[in-house]
């Protein structure tokens, strides 16, 4: 099982990310594109690497706007695993055009 890591910290290399205020440690990001086609392209692009490596953002979408919260679930707070899927969102969310 991957180890736990401080939420804080880890949020100063994700400027884009915050804690989670609920029941358990999670890291979250609110995006908005410029439309349905471009949320979804981008749901897609890390639907498709989140079942290879299989760690599943938590999300939700509303046409062009999404939310996504990550958290390890054997863990019960934040790990590598979720760092590593918050820097590749952010770079799916830059190459679809994120606002
Ligand atoms: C059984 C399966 O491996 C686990 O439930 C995986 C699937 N996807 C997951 N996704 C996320 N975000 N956290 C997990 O702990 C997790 N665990």
């Amino acid at each position: 099982m991957a180890d736990r890591i401080d939420v804080t910290e880890a949020l100063k290399d994700l400027p884009l990310w915050g804690a989670h205020g609920g029941d358990r440690p999670a890291i979250v990001r609110n995006l908005a594109f410029a439309d349905f086609n471009a949320a979804f392209g981008f749901m897609t692009r890390v639907a498709l690497l989140a079942d290879k490596v299989d760690h599943h953002p938590e999300w939700s979408n509303v046409y062009n706007r999404v939310e996504v919260l990550l958290t390890t679930h054997d863990a019960g707070g934040v790990t590598d695993r979720d760092i590593r899927m918050a820097r590749f969102i952010d770079e799916a969310a830059g190459a679809m055009g994120a606002k």
